[in-house]
């Protein structure tokens, strides 16, 4: 226990994050168009070589033609390992208007990776007169970037989430798949003959939550590559969701509705967590610390479980 209250997160709903390259601007107004809370424009690896000058103008333009609504809007740039990132930031921030409000910053390894784009921020906003201060993304889908996420995580007043990037991650550590997140075949122990499956993207989305939630971020989980496999995204989702991240990425259209199916909490689990607060209340009134809901323990613990279920359920209502 620490005396320090942890932070609350920035109170906008994050349940899905909708990818689209920005050397694609015919499906912009489709992704404005869709139930995503947050829309991604790339112009890291889903953008070629060639095509990075093109997409930049491409968003740019975007940025303020379409109307996108209430969605949270971020511009994947590329990482700080290439000569992109810095005309990325430039061109977006001397030349886009105000309506964008984050950069995601990919392939962070550590905390000076966000003070170099800080001050590069930092610096265009003042010379621009930019009120709007730009929030960061950053993504975790390194070794470096998993030793250092506590650090990360402290970098930078800008940073709003940080999500997980399933395949540079497995790249980066070594894996032995080609597969973005889900089920690993080869991931398994056997007993009495019989095969289980363990999760070996457990361990580094616990260590993001725990990173996002001492200082206040979404910690959100990334891609699910095989778009045809609506249950297998499903139940990534699901686990994600049980270890406290807050959404999921999707890279086709499809994938926004099952994540938004996963994020938004039930209407039974909003009655649940009503009624363990209302047990609670009871409890408190006759001087007691702890009651009995249907046959289990409640204690004040659950009412800080309860309530997370509620304040969730809430800010979804409240943004319409
Ligand atoms: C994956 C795709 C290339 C598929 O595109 P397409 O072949 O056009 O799909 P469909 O024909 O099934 O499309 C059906 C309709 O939906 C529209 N569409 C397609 N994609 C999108 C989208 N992203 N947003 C909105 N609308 C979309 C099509 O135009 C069709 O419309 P209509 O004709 O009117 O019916 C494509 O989906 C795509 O490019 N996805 C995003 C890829 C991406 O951004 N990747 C980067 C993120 S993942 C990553 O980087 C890895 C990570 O960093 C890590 O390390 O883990
Ligand atoms: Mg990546």
């Amino acid at each position: 226990m620490s005396f320090k209250v942890q932070p609350t997160p920035p109170a906008r709903p994050n349940r899905c994050q909708l990818f689209g390259p920005g050397s694609r601007p015919a499906i912009f107004e489709k992704m404005a168009g869709s139930d995503a809370d947050v829309i991604n424009l790339d112009l890291e690896d889903s953008v070629g070589p060639d095509d990075k000058a093109e997409a930049r103008k491409n968003i740019v333009q975007a940025i303020g033609d379409v109307d996108w609504g209430d969605k949270h809007l971020s511009v994947r740039i590329n990482g700080l390992d290439t000569p992109y990132w810095y005309r990325d930031v430039v061109d977006l921030l001397e030349n886009a208007g105000d309506r964008i409000d984050q950069i995601m910053i990919p392939k962070v390894g550590n905390a000076s990776d966000l003070y170099a784009v800080d001050a590069l921020v930092t610096s265009i906003e003042a010379a621009k007169g930019r009120t709007k201060p730009i929030a960061f993304e950053v993504i975790i889908e390194t070794a470096a970037g998993l030793a250092h996420v506590n650090e990360i995580a402290a970098a930078s007043p800008r940073l709003q989430a940080m999500s997980l990037g399933a395949a540079d991650y497995a790249a980066s550590m070594g894996m032995a798949t080609t597969g973005i997140g889900g089920t690993q075949e080869n991931y398994y122990m056997i007993h009495e003959g019989q095969k289980f499956w363990g999760d070996p993207w457990h361990w580094v989305q616990t260590a993001i939550v725990a990173a996002c939630r001492t200082r206040g971020i979404l910690p959100v989980d990334g891609p699910f590559g095989d778009f045809s496999d609506d249950d297998g995204y499903r139940a990534q989702a699901l686990r994600s969701a049980t270890l406290g991240m807050v959404g999921k990425w999707a890279i086709h259209p499809k994938q926004v509705a099952l994540a938004n199916e996963v994020f938004t909490p039930s209407d039974a689990a909003v009655t649940e967590a009503r009624e363990i607060l209302d047990a609670m209340e009871e409890a408190k009134r006759t001087g007691q610390g702890a009651a009995v809901y249907k046959g289990r323990l409640v204690d004040l613990a659950s009412i800080r479980q309860a309530e997370v279920i509620v304040k969730q359920s809430e800010m979804i209502a409240n943004r319409g």
